[in-house]
């Protein structure tokens, strides 16, 4: 039997990649429900003659985009994209979100950023009626220590995260930390994002609440 949350997944990703259209310049997110998106683009791609490109927003994506015959270009070619794709940790009902789980937030705010229409893509389980998880935190490694300090200031507990199979940090696609800071419930969650932001240091952060009005969430299983 299948598992019922990967078949959200799976039917959020199929959704989303079928409102790309012929020739339009795509945002690919990280994240295994974004991969079911970028699959169907794939099959698209070759039963349709569906023509796109593709802005990868970490190594993993640009790899899975090869696997499944997405042609790829960069925002120095095309800093304008029609649309981009991506997963989420936690979906609020103004669609503010949390995002980093992959550690690829920083990349994908700077692909969400850039495109005309940001459709998320997640199971139900990532709905929540107020932000409370932690949010990643991308800092330069230079600045760890002073970073900490200000988050903790700002009412945080910051957590270094670590590797899987490797000793030592977790270092992002951009060569820098990844630390999870828990806020408890986030009351203002487009203030706190700003917060983070001035910390020189933080390079960005995984909350997503100034693109609500360009953001369309799609709930895999539901209509
Ligand atoms: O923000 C992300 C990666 O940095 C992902 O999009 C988010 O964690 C959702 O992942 P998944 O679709 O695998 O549940």
């Amino acid at each position: 039997m299948s598992d019922p949350v990967v078949a959200a997944k799976k039917d959020a990703g199929i959704r989303a990649a079928n409102m790309v259209e012929d020739g339009m310049i795509v945002g690919l997110g990280t994240g295994s429900t974004v991969f079911f998106a970028m699959e169907r683009l794939g099959e698209r791609i070759k039963t349709e003659g569906l023509r796109i490109l593709g802005v990868p927003t970490s190594n993993q994506t640009a790899m899975r985009a090869e696997e499944y015959g997405i042609p790829l270009t960069t925002l120095t070619l095309h800093p304008v994209l029609d649309l981009a794709i991506d997963g989420a940790d936690q979906v609020d009902p103004k669609k503010q979100m949390i995002k980093g789980r992959g550690a690829a937030h920083l990349r994908e705010k700077v692909v969400a950023d850039a495109a005309k229409q940001f459709v998320v893509v997640i199971d139900s389980g990532k709905e929540v009626t107020g932000l409370d998880a932690a949010v990643p935190i991308e800092v330069l490694p230079f600045a760890y220590g002073s970073v900490a300090k200000k988050l903790r200031e700002l009412g945080g507990e910051p957590v270094m995260r670590e590797g899987v199979k490797k000793d030592g940090p977790v270092i992002s696609d951009n060569g820098n930390y990844v630390v999870d800071c828990a806020f408890g419930a986030i009351a203002d969650p487009a203030g706190l994002e700003a917060a983070i932001n001035r910390i020189p240091g933080v390079l960005g952060n995984g909350i997503f609440a100034a693109m609500t009005a360009k953001t369309v969430v799609i709930v895999g299983g539901k209509r």
